[in-house]
């Protein structure tokens, strides 16, 4: 597997206005690619263009903006891919960022916000993958890569509409990537942790006590960070991306049939396997904890509230 060279590569980036995405893009950009940016906002997106070429290596750079919703409808997401493709040439590297999440106790969340979450987090990110890999595969080159999320290996209380989004990416990389690796197409799949972005504190707007708690016992990351990780594992063509010990011990745990990219990453999962379930074990117990201490607590102040 050859490793990639980013410089004068185009690169497309979905949610690349803000957090992660934009982070991606100005990665992609220092390193000399050509990037498009994809996203709904189209104020967003000339702010973000601006700060990207900031960060220019070369004077033929270019950061193109396209604005559609990537999650409605396949035609026009193909349509403003082609159009780009005319601009720029053909995708090298396309990177499936646009996301969101929304959090609430399963009888809460509202039954619309299940399929939000389903068109916003898998479709919107089926349908530009749908519509640049022919060409990749063509041109016997190319990278995919889905943001997922740590909350896309394991679930968490408040979560039952965002993991599940998040776990079919794996699904869908698993069996893309085994369709395409004999093309020299790679798929990475990234499981960043809580990471500082505008989304993010939208998303705590809204968080229940025990979901916070819970994320709390990881520390949040900085954008910069988690797109300096995901852009140099998507070069490397490595299958699997994540961050610090906890997402190291996550993929290892989790990674069930997912492909390996070396003998040695195969290797420290068969070491690793037993000694890293048994450390979840004691993280499991510690959430489940955390539920029934904030259930009680609730109980506490009804009774209180009754008598009052
Ligand atoms: N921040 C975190 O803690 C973590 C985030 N992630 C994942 O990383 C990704 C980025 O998150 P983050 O940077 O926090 O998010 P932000 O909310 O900061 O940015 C989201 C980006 O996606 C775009 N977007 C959203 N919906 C659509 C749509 N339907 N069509 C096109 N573009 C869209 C937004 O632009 P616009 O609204 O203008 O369309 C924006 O550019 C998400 O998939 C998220 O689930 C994973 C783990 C942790
Ligand atoms: C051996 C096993 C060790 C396991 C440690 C597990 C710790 C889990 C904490 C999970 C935090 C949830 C992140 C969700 C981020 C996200 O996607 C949202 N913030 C999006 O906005």
């Amino acid at each position: 597997m050859g490793e990639m060279i980013v410089n004068q590569i185009v690169t497309q980036v979905t949610g690349g206005s803000s957090g992660i995405g934009k982070c991606i893009a100005i990665e992609c950009y220092k390193q000399g690619a050509f990037i498009t940016l994809v996203a709904r906002n189209e104020d967003k997106l000339l702010q973000a263009k601006k700060e990207i070429e900031k960060h220019s290596i070369n004077d033929k750079q270019v950061v193109l903006c396209i604005s559609v919703d990537v999650s409605q409808d396949y035609s026009q997401v193909e349509n403003v891919i082609k159009q780009a493709q005319e601009k720029l040439g053909p995708v090298d590297m396309l990177v499936n960022c646009a996301g969101m999440s929304l959090s609430g106790k399963f009888e809460d969340l509202e039954v619309s916000t299940f399929e939000r979450l389903m068109s916003i987090n898998y479709l919107g990110s089926v349908y530009p993958s749908r519509a640049v890999i022919a060409t990749m595969k063509e041109r016997r080159m190319g990278r995919v890569v889905f943001v997922s999320s740590q909350a896309g290996q394991l679930g968490l209380f408040g979560y039952t509409a965002y993991s599940s989004s998040k776990f079919a990416l794996r699904g869908l990389a698993e069996a893309l990537q085994m369709e395409v690796k004999p093309y020299n197409v790679y798929v990475t799949v990234a499981y960043p942790p809580d990471t500082d972005t505008p989304g993010f504190a939208k998303e705590n707007q809204t968080k229940p006590l025990e979901t916070r708690l819970i994320s709390e016992t990881t520390s949040v990351c900085k954008p910069e960070q988690v797109a300096k990780q995901i852009v140099k594992d998507a070069v490397q063509g490595n299958f699997n991306s994540s961050i610090g010990s906890d997402g190291y011990m996550l993929s290892s745990l989790t990674c069930g049939m997912a492909p390996v990219t070396s003998i040695m990453e195969g290797l420290q999962q068969v070491v690793t396997m037993g000694l890293f379930r048994m450390i979840a074990l004691f993280y499991l117990g510690s959430f489940d904890s955390i539920v029934r201490r904030c259930m009680m607590q609730k109980a506490k102040l009804e009774t209180v509230d009754k008598t009052a």
